[in-house]
């Protein structure tokens, strides 16, 4: 679980996260959405460790980071996957030695564990018999797989999803949806995923935070999320047509 207190993050004298409380539970996609520029990536890059907030708390599975060792943070950044917007995979290395590139840079495993453990993982995200291709040489949904098995290949406590499935067509960003909750529950991570697609939010948020100008405007799970009437909620929301007519129909009872 990752517990936010109060979190505050200006550059220069803009103030860009204002105060936000939340809590990121474990064994659950945890989703942050709200409009582009209302500090979302901010606020994942303060718990990625990538910024380093100006006041307020971040607090690990019971560890505040500000108190922690600076050994202690750098063993915690080992516990943390991180699935970017554009996959990020090396393109000079194959689909193995990708996923295999966390294991070098973090444990001491010899080639064939850490072949062992990227072949499981591979298989574990349906990805069959690609191993020595070259990302350039696969599709875009294959390629966030990869990316997705890199990302979990070191069993990490905390995975962060960054628009995980930007870029995707509609089925394809389902299938990536549900393997991210799937790994999740199996290996009870918090996992904290940015994103603006509707659709995932109605699969996968079992939690969701909303933020608007650097506040939490609302939180809730999927299933409140298309009932509140929360205006700063609908508006982003029912932005699509489609999400409208759902909504209209539910109103309607039908
Ligand atoms: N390194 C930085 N230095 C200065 N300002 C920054 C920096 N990073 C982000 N900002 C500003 O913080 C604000 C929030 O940006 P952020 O990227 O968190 O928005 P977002 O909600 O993730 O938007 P989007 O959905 O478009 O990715 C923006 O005004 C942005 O210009």
């Amino acid at each position: 679980m990752i517990q936010v207190n109060d979190l505050r993050k200006s550059f220069g004298d803009e103030e860009i996260l204002k105060g936000i409380t939340a809590t990121f539970e474990k064994g659950k996609t945890n989703m942050i959405i709200g409009a582009s520029g209302s500090g979302k990536s901010v606020f994942l890059k303060n718990m990625l460790g990538l910024f380093v907030p100006d006041s307020g708390e971040i607090i690990y599975d019971g560890e505040p980071i500000n108190e922690m060792q600076i050994e202690r943070k750098s063993n915690l950044r080992k516990e943390m996957g991180m699935l970017f917007q554009h996959s990020a995979l090396f393109d000079s290395l194959t689909v193995e030695e990708n996923v295999m590139f966390p294991l070098r840079m973090f444990t001491k495993m010899r080639l064939k564990e850490r072949q062992e453990n990227a072949n499981e993982i591979l298989e574990r995200v349906n990805l069959v018999g690609l191993n020595k291709k070259m990302p350039s040489e696969i599709s875009g949904g294959q390629q966030k797989r990869v990316a997705l098995a890199r990302a979990v290949v070191n069993n990490p406590r905390f995975l962060f999803c960054d628009e995980p499935n930007s870029g995707l067509d509609p089925k394809t960003a389902t299938v990536i949806d549900n393997l991210i909750q799937e790994i999740t529950h199996e290996r009870d991570i918090t996992t904290v995923i940015i994103s603006h697609d509707m659709n995932s939010v109605m699969e996968i948020g079992e939690t969701i935070v909303f933020l608007k100008d650097g506040k939490l405007a609302w939180k809730g799970t999927n299933q409140e999320i298309f009932k509140t009437d929360n205006e700063t909620v609908t508006d982003f929301v029912y932005s699509s047509n489609l999400f409208k007519k759902v909504r209209i129909a539910q109103n309607k009872g039908l």
